[in-house]
């Protein structure tokens, strides 16, 4: 679903490997070694060099709008631009019905942005990501901010996306996570990516 051929951006690279769909793939590694460039390169938010396609479309080929309907991501801390939560969704009154997946009430919906916690913030930023039912989703560390149980209620989320055939490629410090939802893991060290674990 998801191939990185050769890419290169900064300190990563060059890298190549393929998400499968219905594949979780974790990338994992010491702080500062380049995990969310390496996500910000894939959906083209920054320069970089290589090959990307999804789902058979190649990134090159597509305007970054177009390009990041088909791979979403979710980063480390999400963009909120207007006053209240609702105005930053496609359809509101639908996802309405799906906050209680994220552990969040209906009235959510109607919260000010200014209001939101850290984790609220994720939650929210998770069902956005989600919303145009992209093919490939890419998130940096979706859970760092949440408690356990509320960090297995998205995991659980997660998997339903999984099994729809999302690809997914997450990047998380939590090896316990990694090992719950991740068909195979990556370490990103020295620029490169080596597999972990089955
Ligand atoms: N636009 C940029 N220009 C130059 N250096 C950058 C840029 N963006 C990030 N960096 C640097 O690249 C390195 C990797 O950053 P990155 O945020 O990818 O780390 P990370 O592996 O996600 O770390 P953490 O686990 O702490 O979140 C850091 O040293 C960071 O300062």
């Amino acid at each position: 679903m998801l191939k990185v051929s050769n890419l290169t951006r900064l300190m990563i690279g060059p890298v190549s490997f393929d998400v499968g769909a219905g594949e979780c793939v974790a990338i994992t590694g010491p702080s500062g070694t380049g995990k969310s460039v390496l996500l910000r390169a894939i959906v083209d938010l920054d320069p970089n060099d290589g090959q990307v396609q999804a789902g058979g479309v190649i990134r090159a080929d597509v305007p970054a709008p177009d390009w990041r309907k088909t791979v979403a991501m979710l980063p480390a801390e999400s963009g909120w631009w207007l006053d209240h939560v609702a105005p930053h969704f496609q359809a509101p009154d639908r996802i309405r019905g799906q906050l209680s997946l994220v552990g969040l009430p209906e009235t959510a919906m109607e919260w000010e942005v200014a209001r939101l916690s850290t984790g609220e913030k994720h939650r929210l930023a998770l069902l956005r990501c989600l919303e145009g039912g992209p093919k490939v989703l890419l998130l940096d560390e979706p859970t760092a901010a949440l408690d356990h149980d509320t960090t297995l209620q998205i995991e659980a989320l997660l998997k339903q996306q999984l099994g729809k055939g999302t690809a997914i490629l997450i990047v998380t410090h939590d090896a316990a996570q990694a090992k719950r939802l991740a068909h195979r893991i990556l370490r990103l060290e020295d620029g490169q990516l080596q597999q972990v674990a089955a």
